[in-house]
């Protein structure tokens, strides 16, 4: 059994034993070469590979620079790897053909050991490794920006595309960022060997922007960005591809770096990461604790209950306050509190909490996309602008994000800054706001198969998942079969119920029987939610069915592959449960998504996705063009109207509306007539109890309260 117990980041499994099983399971393989883009290639290898293809006019290699951007470019190049350059051994024809390099070059701190990029190098890299760095907010526009192009329209869009200098290696955060031993050794001992492209693109930005950005300051004609005081960032990064150690690492490098100096050991809170799920806070605690073991700094999950100490403005970090004496309470001491938005704003609410967090200095929105939609925006916004440190920086993080969600951040900050600067009777200083998209915005991670599967009806859909459970059924074709552990995804939790009721008994008791299978739902208590999650990373479990709650964020490594047993209501929501595969660059994910007659008028939005992935992967269209073509496109307003309520006749309201297309679409294997067979036998059961009760109503025509056909 211990191929499936691949699925945890937690769990005591032996690396070892991890590659003996791997064969036998398509996304269980080790995560060495965990970038989805140029995979395994370092930016000090690539650059020394874009040098080479510089140079060799004849090698047949198309410049970086030539043609259109390719996405999708061959990731198994040959390279010859040569020790990193170091400023002075820099060739000179590199540094002559790219004369604003060399220039902005001498502003740059350069350590022994470290690869030098010239500017024309960094955009090689960034092009490879496909990162975009952009300049959101106009801090002070840089003079070109503000110049018209030939057409005599202006053009901002080019010129504020920064290239900043891409993290070399994991080693390359020591010797460029000079981070703290704790913090490298706890990276070394979780065995990340190459970063991703996100942590690449983020973790210079975040470390140090001021020096990763020097060239570009005189790259856009003497213009200084002043980012001494950080940055705020935009991430938008594939799913799986390691957002969490890009935010984590500069987190915890900072209090690090802040407490070397002083002899202050009470835990001052000085970060908050937001995630919209308990699931998902805690995955991060977790993460977060493994990269600061031995460091002596204390990160928390915000619980019922806990309440910040109110500390007023004290700024000597003491807290002896009533509160602390009062040991019923349970006072958060942390130096980094992760929450969701609700049970931290409810503790803000609270009337002694008001100055408990004014020294926070770093606000992780994850999820970022999902925090500021209506579901929890007050909430988030309210948490965000509560917090009145005048140097606050904050970082999003998705693999989705939409443009309104831009505007918003944007906004927030600028308001932020003004009501600040009017109480403080000073201009608050205005940081950057730096968007890094990596690969294409908004897409499915590359590395996952997708599968749409027409089922006709709704037992048409629980005869295909059936089959799917089957392993003598479960492959179509030569395409390859679906092998637990697996994720299934319904719509509503009712539905999540009803599916788990039904195929409880599919898996035989050899090969573990009921235990095998089991639902998670918000509506189950803490401890049973908690209990599933160690279950199923332990593979104890095979299949999960599940509701959007764990579509975002959650990492279980080996998840072969992802269900959709009722269609997803957006593209974002579609992109994020199928990324619960093919994390870390893993291979061989599969996502099936089931529909029938009543999800084809909702189908194009995923659709559209698995179009655009093949397309990407150079495989084709990957759904035929009759059926793209053929299906209908919904309107703005149906389109909002989907995400936030679903398909109708699968809710609660929808069996309200129309109860006839609610029994249609309900989970059963039954007929409809079996189903209302069934129900008269019960009401007729219900009627003649309520015959021998005292006082019941002997004519059955005037039972109002038949409820058998419900
Ligand atoms: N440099 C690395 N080398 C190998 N594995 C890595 C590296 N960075 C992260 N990982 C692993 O990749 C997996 C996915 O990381 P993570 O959960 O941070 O992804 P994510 O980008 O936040 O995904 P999502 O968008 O779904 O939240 C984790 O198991 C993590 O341990």
């Amino acid at each position: 059994m211990d191929s499936l117990r691949l699925l945890s980041r937690s769990t005591n499994i032996s690396r070892s034993k991890q590659r003996d099983s791997s064969h036998s399971l398509p996304s269980t393989g080790d995560a060495r070469q965990p970038g989805l883009f140029s995979r395994g290639e370092s930016p000090a290898t690539t650059q020394n590979a874009s040098r080479k293809r510089k140079r060799g006019a004849n090698n047949g290699a198309a410049s970086t620079d030539d043609g259109p951007m390719d996405f999708f470019a061959s990731k198994h190049r040959t390279v010859t790897v040569t020790p990193p350059s170091t400023r002075r051994s820099l060739p000179t024809a590199s540094r002559e053909e790219h004369p604003t390099a060399r220039s902005s070059n001498e502003a740059e701190i350069v350590r022994p050991g470290e690869p030098l990029l010239s500017l024309h190098e960094r955009k090689a890299v960034l092009k490879d490794h496909k990162l975009k760095v952009t300049w959101v907010n106009p801090v002070s526009q840089p003079s070109k920006d503000r110049r018209k192009s030939k057409d005599g329209q202006k053009s901002t869009k080019a010129l504020s595309q920064l290239s900043p200098r891409p993290l070399e290696s994991f080693a390359a955060l020591a010797t460029r960022f000079s981070a703290p031993k704790k913090l490298m050794a706890n990276i070394t001992e979780q065995d990340f060997e190459v970063p991703t492209e996100v942590q690449m693109g983020a973790l210079p930005l975040l470390l140090d922007p001021a020096s990763t950005f020097s060239t570009d300051a005189l790259d856009m004609e003497d213009h200084t960005i002043d980012t001494a005081d950080g940055i705020n960032l935009l991430t938008v990064a594939p799913t799986g591809s390691g957002k969490t150690l890009a935010f984590l690492i500069p987190l915890l490098h900072r209090l690090l770096v802040e407490k070397r100096g002083e002899a202050r050991t009470e835990h001052r809170t000085s970060t908050i990461i937001l995630a919209p799920t308990r699931e998902l806070a805690s995955q991060t605690v977790n993460e977060a604790r493994k990269l600061a073991r031995n460091s002596g700094l204390r990160i928390t999950q915000m619980r019922k209950g806990m309440r910040f100490a109110a500390m007023g403005h004290k700024t000597d970090g003491t807290n002896d306050t009533a509160e602390e004496k009062d040991d019923s309470i349970s006072i958060v001491k942390a130096d980094i509190i992760v929450s969701t938005p609700g049970l931290l704003e409810s503790a803000l609410s609270h009337a002694d909490n008001a100055g408990g967090l004014h020294h926070v200095r770093d606000l992780v929105l994850d999820e970022a996309d999902v925090l500021l939609d209506p579901l929890f925006r007050d909430q988030t916004l309210k948490i965000w602008t509560s917090l009145s440190n005048p140097a606050l920086r904050v970082s999003l993080w998705s693999a989705t994000m939409g443009s309104n969600i831009e505007q918003l951040a944007t906004a927030t900050i600028a308001a932020r800054r003004k009501l600040l600067s009017e109480q403080l009777g000073v201009a608050v200083p205005e940081a950057p706001l730096i968007r890094l998209v990596v690969g294409l915005k908004d897409s499915a991670v590359p590395n996952v198969q997708h599968k749409l599967t027409y089922a006709a009806t709704e037992q048409g859909k629980l005869l295909g998942l059936r089959q799917l459970l089957n392993p003598a059924t479960s492959a179509v074709g030569s395409d390859p079969s679906l092998r637990p552990p697996f994720l299934v995804f319904t719509q509503t939790i009712e539905r999540a119920v009803a599916l788990h009721a039904e195929l409880l008994y599919d898996i035989p008791a050899e090969a573990g029987g009921i235990d095998r299978i089991a639902v998670l739902h918000a509506d189950l208590s803490d401890t049973s939610r908690d209990s599933v999650m160690t279950r199923f990373r332990k593979g104890d479990i095979w299949v999960l069915i599940t509701t959007d709650l764990l579509s975002r964020g959650v990492d279980f490594r080996g998840v072969n592959g992802v269900v959709n047993y009722d269609i997803p209501t957006s593209s974002a929501a579609y992109v994020h449960r199928i990324g619960r595969t093919g994390r870390a660059g893993r291979t061989g994910g599969i996502a099936v998504t089931l529909y029938s007659k009543e999800d084809i008028p909702y189908l194009k939005h995923v659709a559209n996705v698995v179009a655009m992935s093949a397309k990407q992967e150079g495989k084709g269209a990957g759904i035929e063009q009759w059926l793209l073509d053929a299906l209908p496109t919904l309107s703005k307003n149906e389109k909002q109207s989907l995400k936030k309520r679903g398909i109708e006749s699968r809710t609660a309201t929808g069996k309200q509306k129309d109860p006839k297309a609610a029994r249609k679409s309900a989970i059963s294997s039954k007929s409809g007539y079996d189903r209302r067979l069934e129900n008269k036998r019960k009401g007729a059961i219900a009627g003649s109890q309520r015959m021998g009760q005292p006082g019941a109503i002997s004519d059955a025509g005037e039972d109002s309260d038949f409820a058998g056909f419900d």
